[in-house]
């Protein structure tokens, strides 16, 4: 639908061209609606829409324009921060290495490159003590693959062995500090013993990594708590020290399971599409029950393949119904559970809930290719970009280790030095300010929020392309959407056919006028045409099961056909030349009169789109069209504006209807008569007099628009692979309700973010004073910033279910 306004360029020249997608890989089969009468344009328009609407990811490619190489490293020991920081301080020194993008989250790691091979960015990896996996190598592409995913999906897991060595460990740092406090002897050889001992068991990973980053001169915490540890030694404090290094091994562990938790929330998501279908058995009987269909691997299934689905089965894989009818809960795509009804020739989407009917339908996408993996992918790629606030504490935490370092040194050294205070108590305050310097449940707390955040949306049908819109969305202050398959269903229907001249023709002539109007609109892909096309296929069926009516002309031909964007089309029908379009046509092409816009008017008023035929300088014939206001566009109309939100409604269609509609669905600010330039100019206003700019449209005419509003969004896109893949926020259905949906969610999860950041700072600085007042010990700060993180982290996956089930 959104690529009506291509399609009619692309008519002529379309067969000449190969219909090759270059971008996703999907089919064609799964875009292409069965029932319309000529869809040889679609592939043009799509490429055409697709680069229209590219202009809000650009800033994306910008980014990493210079680097044409792309490998994807899988990094088991990346799960924490710190090692981001190792990593990046390294590769970005290295010649020839461009972007890095960082996923905590999966634990991946994606550098654009220069490089003749990947072997020197590896090497590094492993210097780094960071073990790469490839999982992806642009210069290979035997790399990685499909043993390299379930191998990652196992090393997600901490192994049995490292919880036994923790425990160990734990027990004797516990040993030693009981033997410590009863025999009040710290330093005896019992106590020494077993606190190597633990150090030994659980802390010789940290100590490593401490050394990794001194060789890197990054002051990372594992720097920092091996210097605490080693302090707590060298004052004699042994007891302590172990005891600090299991405590912090115990929390990084704990950290890296509360990732695992929201890595689950995304893969939740997948686990929703069954691994199994019932296949039809290409050859048609040699089934293994003798049914002729079987059992096979979901993710085996190849396209075109024909599955069987029965009453209360997920459907696996993508496809289109051949027959059979249903209903089906399709609330895993679109967040609606009402069941949508089905026959043959509809959309059907892996992971949906079939309530009813068996159906069988062919395959159009295979497994990993279906719109559920696609959301799972887009939201997976959308959390490795960095959100704006994770960008600021990533530049925060840059400073702050160096400045508590700095304060610790100085808290060391000033006391003694100055005013002679006793050496060790300043020491072992200025140990525990170093542990109070890590910055870790500071900087995770961001990326869990956003993911949160991001799954909350996906589960609610609402895909957002980063977590810059979900940081911005609460900033929306205007929202402009166009009128037709928006605020309306955009299949309008024929209501009223006018002669203008009736005199002038006897009856066959006024058929010939309809059926040369059907000629000029059946080119065309926009909707109003498509009214007037579908309105005289189905005369002529009626026509035809009553053979005594008028003779009703066979289906003409029309030649050079042009779209006139914003207007209408012109063509040719037997060396005559004809349009077919709005008011505004004709009144460019100087065949408007009073009369007649008196007559539009009158239709206009009623909500109804008004379309003119004309033929050899005249107005023959007047069409008029009625769309149907979408129930849920008023209520979303209404929240939007109780949160503050001004809506606008902008569309090419005249100004009259346009008011119709809007008053319909209770929007103000209606404007009629908008080209392309109209709405973009109309978007930037809108940003100058109330702030952030949201806009949803579908069309060629709306892309302008959409790319210079702050957040575009898309509708339907469960449908189109286009909207899922170009808007900023993707809406999986037709309900605009679902912005206001939108914009609550990044409320609440800015509201997180403020909390987790007041939380982890906090925290921080309540440990501070304490240190700095000799009331902390180096236990308790450890044990305070292991709190900080799980409560961060916490607090953040309760943005999961922030949105209400519907
Ligand atoms: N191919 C066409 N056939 C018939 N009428 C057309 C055609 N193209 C444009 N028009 C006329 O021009 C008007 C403006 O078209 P345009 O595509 O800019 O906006 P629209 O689709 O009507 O509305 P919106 O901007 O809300 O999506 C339409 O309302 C219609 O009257
Ligand atoms: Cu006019």
């Amino acid at each position: 639908m959104s690529d009506r306004h291509q399609h009619d360029h692309a008519h002529s020249h379309a067969h000449a061209h190969d219909h090759e997608h270059q971008h996703a890989g999907h089919s064609h089969a799964a875009e292409a609606p069965a029932h319309d009468a000529c869809c040889s344009g679609h592939e043009h328009a799509h490429e055409a829409l697709q680069s229209a609407i590219a202009m809000p990811t650009s800033r994306k490619q910008a980014r990493l324009s210079g680097a044409s190489e792309e490998a994807v490293f899988f990094i088991q020991k990346m799960d924490c921060p710190t090692e981001e920081k190792l990593i990046r301080e390294r590769l970005t020194n290295m010649n020839g290495i461009g972007a890095l993008e960082f996923n905590l989250i999966q634990r991946e790691l994606t550098v654009q490159h220069q490089l003749p091979s990947i072997a020197p960015i590896v090497a590094t990896l492993k210097a780094l003590d960071m073990l790469p996996a490839v999982k992806s190598d642009s210069l290979d592409s035997s790399a990685g693959g499909a043993d390299g995913a379930a191998a990652q999906a196992v090393a997600y897991r901490i192994p049995t062995r490292k919880w036994v060595l923790l425990g160990l460990a734990g027990v004797a740092a516990l040993g030693s500090e009981v033997i410590a406090w009863s025999s009040g002897d710290e330093r005896s050889l019992a106590v020494i013993a077993l606190s190597l001992l633990a150090i030994a068991l659980g802390g010789l990973g940290t100590l490593k990594k401490g050394w990794i980053a001194l060789r890197n001169f990054s002051l990372n915490m594992n720097f920092l708590m091996s210097l605490a540890v080693i302090g707590a030694a060298v004052i004699g404090q042994w007891p302590e020290a172990a005891v600090v290094i299991v405590l912090f091994t115990l929390a990084e562990m704990i950290e890296a399971l509360s990732l695992d938790k929201a890595r689950n929330a995304i893969a939740g998501l997948m686990a929703m599409s069954p691994d199994v279908a019932t296949v039809r058995d290409p050859s048609g009987s040699s089934g293994s029950n003798g049914s002729g269909w079987s059992s096979m691997p979901a993710a085996k299934v190849p396209l075109d393949a024909e599955v069987r689905v029965a009453p209360g089965e997920r459907v696996p894989l993508d496809g289109v119904i051949l027959n059979g009818s249903t209903s089906i809960n399709q609330a895993p795509i679109t967040g609606e559970s009402i069941p949508v009804s089905k026959q043959a020739g509809d959309q059907v989407f892996a992971g949906t809930i079939n309530e009813q009917g068996a159906f069988e339908f062919r395959v159009t996408a295979v497994q990993g290719d279906s719109t559920l993996a696609r959301i799972v992918k887009s939201v997976q790629q959308a959390q490795g970009q960095r959100a704006p606030t994770q960008r600021f504490v990533d530049q925060f935490a840059r400073y702050y280790i160096p400045a508590v370092v700095l304060i610790a040194l100085l808290v060391a050294a000033l006391p003694p030095l100055l005013a002679g205070a006793p050496f060790y108590p300043w020491l072992y305050k200025a140990l525990v300010l170093l542990v109070i310097a890590c910055p870790c449940a500071l900087v995770i707390s961001t990326p869990v929020t956003i993911v949160s955040g991001l799954a909350a949306a996906a589960r609610h049908g609402i895909l957002i392309k980063g977590g810059v819109y979900l940081e911005q969305g609460r900033k929306l202050k205007a929202l402009a959407l166009d009128k037709t398959g928006t605020l309306t269903f955009g299949k309008p229907v024929v209501t009223d056919l006018i002669v203008l001249d009736e005199g002038r023709h006897d009856s066959a002539g006024q058929a010939l006028l309809m059926a040369q109007a059907a000629a000029l609109a059946t080119r065309s892909d926009h909707p109003v045409s498509r009214a007037i096309a579908q309105h005289w296929q189905t005369q002529q069926t009626q026509q035809t099961q009553q053979p005594a009516a008028i003779q009703v002309p066979k289906a003409l031909e029309a030649e050079d056909f042009e779209a006139l964007s914003g207007r209408g089309v012109k063509a040719r029908i037997a060396a005559q030349d004809f349009y077919l379009g709005n008011h505004r046509l004709v009144h460019e092409l100087g065949m408007c009169s009073p009369q007649l816009e008196a007559r539009l008017q009158v239709l206009e008023k009623q909500g109804k789109t008004t379309t003119l035929l004309c033929r050899d300088q005249r107005v023959e014939l007047l069409i008029a069209v009625a769309d149907t206001v979408r129930p849920s566009s008023k209520e979303a109309v209404a929240d939007l504006r109780a949160l503050g939100v001004h809506v606008v409604m902008l569309t090419g269609d005249n100004p009259h209807t346009a008011q119709a509609i809007a008053a319909e669905v209770a929007i103000e600010d209606a404007r009629g008569d908008q080209l392309p330039e109209n709405k973009l100019d109309a978007v930037k206003t809108l940003n100058r007099q109330h702030g952030d700019v949201g806009m949803v449209g579908d069309g060629i005419n709306d892309a302008p628009a959409l790319a210079q509003a702050q957040i575009g969004f898309a509708m339907g896109a469960a449908g189109t692979d286009t909207a899922l893949e170009t808007a900023d926020v993707a809406l999986m259905d037709d309900d605009l309700r679902k912005i206001p949906d939108f914009i609550r969610l990044s409320r609440k999860t800015h509201a997180v973010l403020t909390q987790n950041i007041g939380i982890a700072l906090g925290i921080k600085a309540v440990f501070m004073v304490l240190a700095l007042a000799g009331m902390s010990s180096l236990w308790m700060a450890v044990f305070a910033d292991m709190g900080a993180s799980l409560l961060v982290v916490f607090n953040g996956l309760r943005l999961v279910r922030a949105l209400p089930a519907k």
